[in-house]
């Protein structure tokens, strides 16, 4: 009985398991082919993704390797300005680990976009008038309006960036043991005495003018750096940038290189303040950025000029620009503006000599570069402008429209 029992739990353990696995197998197959469908269906989104992962890969400009021991972990404040993100590709391009801090006030994303998502490049949205905290080996620290448009427009916010922002970035450079780089500013001899300005001369500063805010907030940055090297030992270096042109320029930027090749793009009058008899010297910003690098990697502690010696009128300079242009627009003469510097020209032997820098990048060359750039913005402006559509009429149903 007890093997009759048996038998017939093992012939229905038997024909349970029998119609299990035909059931599995069924379903098995069942589930094959909609795997396959589905596989078939994604193969193609596949290679579409791995096509985009190449692109994205490709897209980046090219990089330099470098080893462990030579990359350098470097933070550029304002790194998303118009010299800023210049000074980014360089620096990127040499294969460096760049951080850009920018509040965006005058910097734009646009600027660097190019890099974002490459694994040495990081931005971020930060005020350096707050502190920050990241692990650096050199600041480029170049956070400030540097026109005098957007510089007079909040004065108050100028001093903060320029000292607050200062103070908390020679903080950090002491808490981390980074180099930093001022950037300063042939604005600090003022309104000058002494032609072509060397880095001897103090300077001619209208303290309580309409111009101080940035001036001042220069040279109060250029004494805390040196405060921050005596005191605690802090490796400073500090650039004192003259008149400085090229591609980024912000379009609404108001000083005079963008302003006369905007106005001669667009057959405008080119707006001359004063008779146009004061000078400037201007450089193209490849030539500073390579200043800036040469400055930040040498063992000279006191300011440096970084400027193209090449003095012009601004008059001169707008019949130049209207020539490059090939523009009809008139010159227009309107009221001086207050405490408007009448001279200005660097004296570079310092850093041709120390340094072994000088600029290379004749005016007009560059102009062109300028001008090209303004060109392709006015045309991406107009491409990019919103023009509403015409709205269609709203026809209820069901009603009569009275008109
Ligand atoms: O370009 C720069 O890097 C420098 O620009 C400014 O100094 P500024 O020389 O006054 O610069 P601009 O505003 O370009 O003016 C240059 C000259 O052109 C004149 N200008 C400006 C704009 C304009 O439409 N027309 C015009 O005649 C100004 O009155 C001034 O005499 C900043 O104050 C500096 O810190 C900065 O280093």
């Amino acid at each position: 009985m007890k093997l009759l029992t048996g038998i017939a739990l093992v012939a229905y353990v038997a024909s349970v398991w029998g119609n299990f696995v035909n059931m599995r197998s069924l379903q098995d197959n069942g589930d094959q082919k909609v795997e396959n469908k589905i596989e078939e269906a994604i193969a193609p989104l596949r290679e579409k993704i791995k096509d985009l992962e190449k692109s994205f890969t490709q897209k980046y400009p090219p990089v330099k390797f470098l080893s462990e021991k030579d990359r350098k972990r470097i933070l550029i404040t304002g790194g998303a300005g118009f010299v800023g993100s210049h000074l980014t590709d360089k620096l990127m391009m040499d294969g460096h680990e760049v951080t850009v801090v920018d509040n965006f006030f005058t910097g734009r994303k646009r600027n660097v976009e190019h890099w974002i998502g490459h694994e040495n490049f990081e931005l971020i949205n930060h005020d350096v008038v707050e502190p920050l905290y990241v692990e650096v080996d050199q600041i480029y620290h170049l956070a400030s309006p540097a026109s005098p448009p957007n510089y007079m427009y909040n004065p108050i916010k100028t001093l903060k960036t320029n000292t607050i922002g200062t103070l908390n970035m020679l903080g950090l450079a002491k808490r981390v043991g980074a180099r930093l780089l001022l950037a300063s500013t042939s604005e600090v001899y003022g309104d000058p005495e002494v032609h072509p300005q060397n880095e001897d001369y103090w300077g001619h500063v209208n303290p309580i003018g309409p111009r101080a805010c940035y001036d001042e907030g220069k040279r109060v940055a250029e004494t805390m750096c040196y405060a921050y090297m005596k005191q605690e030992g802090v490796e400073v270096r500090v650039a004192r940038i003259f008149n400085t042109f090229g591609p980024r320029m912000h379009m609404n930027d108001g000083r005079v290189v963008s302003n006369f090749i905007l106005q001669a793009l667009q057959g405008e009058p080119l707006t001359v303040y004063g008779p146009g008899t004061q000078t400037r010297a201007f450089q193209y910003v490849s030539d500073l950025v390579n200043g800036l690098v040469a400055l930040m990697n040498s063992n000279v502690s006191s300011p440096v000029n970084l400027g193209n010696p090449e003095e012009h009128t601004i008059l001169e300079f707008a019949q130049l620009i209207k020539k490059l242009v090939g523009s009809g627009s008139e010159i227009q003469f309107l009221s001086e503006a207050q405490d408007d510097p009448q001279k200005r020209k660097p004296d570079i032997r310092k850093a041709k000599l120390l340094l072994g820098w000088e600029p290379v990048v004749p005016l007009e060359e560059g102009l062109n570069k300028a001008i090209h750039y303004f060109r392709k913005e006015l045309e991406y402006q107009a491409n990019n402008q919103y023009i509403p559509k015409p709205k269609p009429a709203r026809i209820k149903k069901g009603r009569t429209r009275h008109n």
